[in-house]
This record gives structure tokens, sequence and C-alpha cells, in this order.
């Protein structure tokens, strides 16, 4: 397991260094469909070391993946950070390779990622460069520029329709309870383009508690579902297990204008979670 709180000491952000990071990262990741394993190394703001790895869903349309991109900042997102200084992206440790086109739109989300830099080699790895984020973006690709952005504290000011639910709340905010989690989930997500928050906390057959923030790109496809959120929460701290280990599952979201997580949700959970998961959706409305 690769250590998010010991990477400091691995030193400047360069493809030396970096090596071992991606060796370590790597059995992480979940490529069985395409077979190709691919890790994001992150440095962020506060100068830890994170990483980030593709998840690919048996049973589930590819659409659905998670880019090793997208995992990073999800998983920046997990551990309080609010900007990405360094980005580096391989399949081997040897070759670094620019972020993909999907996830140059979905990276656009953070704050000053045009500044980022960006660690890329030739194919051989034998010489590099360092490249700002802003020169490796089409100048037509989609921005907004007054909005908060991914990792920054947004707060949705939403409550449980039904208030009944109230009852088993509550107002600590270090609880592992699923409901309490999927809300506090839901109140931190990122969705100001459809205004529609939604969360995802899962437990797994230990009684382990994990949890995912909806993220939502201004190009919509781009956007990371609040089950691939919180499946990031479940890589980076569930021991290696199994998605078929996670037993229940809760989406509090606030339907708007039609628009909801919760088929979506449902369909990947019963592809990948255990055949019996209880899944509950607990509708939100603005407060
Ligand atoms: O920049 C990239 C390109 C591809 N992939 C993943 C998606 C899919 O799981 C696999 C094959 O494209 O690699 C990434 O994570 N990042
Ligand atoms: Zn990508």
């Amino acid at each position: 397991m690769l250590d998010q709180t010991e990477t400091k000491s691995y030193g400047d952000f360069i493809p030396r260094n970096l090596r071992p990071l991606i060796d370590r990262a790597i059995p992480h990741a979940r490529a069985q469909i395409s077979g190709s394993p691919v890790v994001a190394i992150g440095l962020a703001s506060s100068g830890q070391t994170f990483f980030g790895v593709n998840v690919e869903l048996p049973g589930v349309p590819l659409n659905y993946s998670i880019h090793a991109e997208q995992f990073l900042v999800a998983n920046l997102a997990l551990h309080s950070e609010l900007q990405l200084k360094g980005l580096a992206i391989s399949t081997n440790g040897y070759y670094f390779q620019a972020p993909c086109d999907h996830c140059c739109q979905f990276l656009k989300e953070v704050r000053d990622m045009s500044d980022t830099i960006v660690v890329i080699t030739d194919p051989t790895g034998q010489s590099g460069t360092f490249k700002p984020f802003s020169t490796l973006l089409s100048q037509e690709s989609i921005s907004r520029e007054n909005v908060l952005r991914f990792l920054e504290l947004s707060y949705n000011s939403i409550g449980f329709i039904d208030s009944s639910l109230y009852m088993d709340i509550c107002i600590n905010s270090g609880c592992n309870h699923l409901n309490c989690r999927a809300l506090r989930a839901a109140t931190m997500s990122y969705a100001p383009y459809s205004t529609c928050p939604s969360g995802v906390a899962l437990i797994d057959r230990r009684g382990k508690v994990y949890s995912g923030v909806y993220m939502e790109s201004v190009a919509h496809n781009s956007s990371l579902g609040p089950v691939q959120a919180a499946l990031v929460d479940f890589v980076v701290n569930g021991d290696g297990q199994e998605f078929k280990e996670i037993v229940e599952a809760v989406l509090v979201e606030r339907k708007c204008g039609g628009l909801s997580q919760e088929g979506i949700a449902r369909m990947i959970l019963e592809k990948i979670a255990d055949p019996d998961c209880i899944f509950r959706v607990l509708h939100c409305k603005n407060n």
C-alpha cells in the first residue's frame, strides 16, 4: 500500500523519484477489461504526493470507468487537498504520458490547474520535459470562470425530505454511520452546473465505511459519479478487497430537473457489489 502520509520523503517530482511510486501504485489498478493499468501521481499543494489508478467495472459500460487522473483528484478530495502542483502519468514507471483528453477536461475543474507541471517523457523514457498543463489544452475546450472549483470547500445546504430520517443523524461530524457519511458527502459534493448534489457511502463486510462526493465537469460526460468517487475511497483504504465485499450502500441526492444518480448507482452496484448488497436512496431538498 502506498502510504499517503510518508510520500513527502520521495524528493523532487522527477521521473527517477516517481518510478518507485508508480511501482507501488500499480497493484491497486483494476484494469481487468483493458489489461492496461494506468497510474497518476500528483504533487498536492501541501507538498504531499498522492496516487490515482484506473478502475474498470466489469459488466458495466466502459464510460463508467474511473481514469487514473480522476481517481487522483478524488483521492486529493479525501485528503482535503486543495490544488495540484505536479502531475505524472505512467503505465510502467519509465514512460510518462500526458493526461488523456477526457481527463484534461475533468482536470480543468481544479483551481489554477493551468500552472500545474506535467512530467512527460519520450516513449523510451530517455528524455523528458516538464510542461505546464495549460499547454496541453486545446483553445476551444470548455471552461467557466466564476464558479467554485474541485477540492474547494463547497457546501450545499440540503436536508432530507423525509424529516424522520433526522432521528438517526449525528450532529458530530466524525461519525461513521452510513446515512450520516452519505449526507455529509452530498453536502460537500461539487455540482455547480446541475445544482443536484449527491454523495454515496458504502460499507464492507467487515464494517468499514467509505464515501465519495459527486464531482461534476462543465462538459457533463467527464463528471465523476458519486459511486465511483466512493469506490476511490474503497480502493485507497479497503486493503485490496474485491468490490464484492461491499454489502450496503446509501445514495443521498437532491433530484432536480429530472436528473438523478439513482439508476446508474443501482446498475453499477448490482454488477460489482455483493449480490445481496442493500441499496438505499435518501432524497434531499434545498434548506
Ligand atoms: O490517460 C489515461 C488514459 C487511459 N486510462 C485508462 C482508462 C481505461 O481504464 C484504460 C484504457 O484506456 O486506461 C487512464 O486512466 N488515463
Ligand atoms: Zn484519463
